[in-house]
């Protein structure tokens, strides 16, 4: 998507200078700066301490991660090494792990000479997979859209609610539960966004950052407001991403996903969530009892980063000094509560067999 009309991808290689480039997102929305990544070291504290962030960004990042680390040295036990220490990074975004076996799965029976080259070759191929997968749902998420638009009005907009950053800027491009946003807005269509502040780490404003670039009528509101707003026949349909979904259709994402499904429920609004097939955990069932959720530091919920008046960034205490705060990452929504799950291959329910259906080939 474009910065200041400049097209980005959220990472890319830069082959003169053998290194991975990222959008540095802890700065955004205030200033847009990039940083090179040239240590192993450097790629793990890039996803521990959200440079980079968003399930399948995570996963392209440590597969570049993987292409360095064998530059360096493609050895059986670098390779080891290095997905210990990436998959360490952060735990619940299943696409870390889903990266970082199918690279160790691909790199693991080539003589050591030649992993350098392969690794670099895997991580393109996930870069452009991410994109293409992407640019897929946002297809399929257009449907749906549509459907609604033709029940209005003409000119009257269609009413989104969008929970964290699952945008662009979460993936190499397009992002999940924004695809459909901005081919919506690319083929005419009227929309407005609620973007959720997601507290605590405010990825609401990234969102409003993305939608303002593209020209996307949007509204930024805290985390309390959606069930106000669906109540008031305000919320025409809620779309969100994921950072891992169980075999069964649960669906873990951002802390607050769960109480915006619920107010949905509530409401009769359709509540869809935005899946690459990456995203699924083929390996779990039950959400609620197997997927880890990341306790972040506390001092990310006890103070807010954000601009002065005059332009400078800072970080602002909000509670007394020593006050206790907890900080879980992610929460899980149960299937029940999700209408339609909006994979790169179509639209299916939150069941066990549906998603089958629409991935016999990965299902296993
Ligand atoms: C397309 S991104 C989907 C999810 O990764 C996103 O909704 C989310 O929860 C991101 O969490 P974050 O902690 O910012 O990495």
């Amino acid at each position: 998507m474009k910065v200041n009309g400049t097209p980005y991808r959220s990472l890319w290689w830069d082959s003169t200078k053998a290194a991975l480039q990222i959008i540095d997102q802890r700065w955004l929305p205030y200033d847009f700066r990039i940083q090179q990544l040239d240590t192993v070291a450097e790629y793990a504290t890039a996803i521990t301490d959200m440079h980079v962030r968003g399930a399948p960004l995570i996963g392209a990042t440590a597969a570049y991660g993987m292409a360095l680390a064998m530059a360096q040295d493609p050895s059986d036990a670098a390779l080891d090494r290095t997905w210990d220490l990436l998959h360490a990074t952060r735990p619940t975004a299943i696409n870390l792990r889903w990266a970082l076996d199918r690279s160790r799965a691909a790199l693991a029976p080539l003589p050591p000479s030649a992993r350098a080259d392969a690794a670099l070759r895997l991580a393109h191929e996930i870069a452009d997979e991410d994109v293409e997968i992407n640019r897929r749902i946002g297809e399929h998420g257009l449907t749906l859209i549509r459907e609604i638009a033709a029940r209005k009005p003409v000119g009257e907009p269609v009413r989104l609610l969008t929970h964290c950053n699952a945008g662009w800027i979460a993936t190499v491009d397009w992002g999940t539960a924004t695809s459909p946003m901005y081919q919506a807005h690319d083929a005419g269509i009227p929309l407005h966004v609620w973007v959720d502040e997601t507290r605590p780490r405010n990825q609401g404003a990234l969102t409003s950052w993305e939608l303002g670039s593209h020209g996307i009528s949007h509204s930024y509101i805290t985390d309390n407001a959606g069930g106000h707003l669906m109540q008031q026949g305000q919320v025409d349909m809620v779309i969100t991403g994921t950072d891992r979904t169980t075999r069964q259709g649960d669906v873990c994402n951002k802390i607050g996903t769960y109480l915006k499904a619920l107010a949905a429920r509530d409401n009769n609004v359709p509540f869809y969530v935005a899946l690459p097939s990456p995203t699924i955990d083929w390996t779990v069932t039950d959400g609620l009892s197997e997927i880890p959720i990341e306790a972040r530091n506390p001092r990310e919920v006890t103070h807010v980063q954000g601009t002065t008046s005059s332009g400078e960034i800072g970080v602002i205490q909000v509670t007394p000094e020593g006050t206790p705060a907890a900080n879980p990452a992610f929460d899980v929504t149960p299937n029940r509560l999700v209408t339609g799950l909006i994979t790169e291959r179509g639209i299916c329910a939150a069941t066990a067999e549906a998603l089958a259906e629409m991935f016999p080939d990965l299902a296993g």
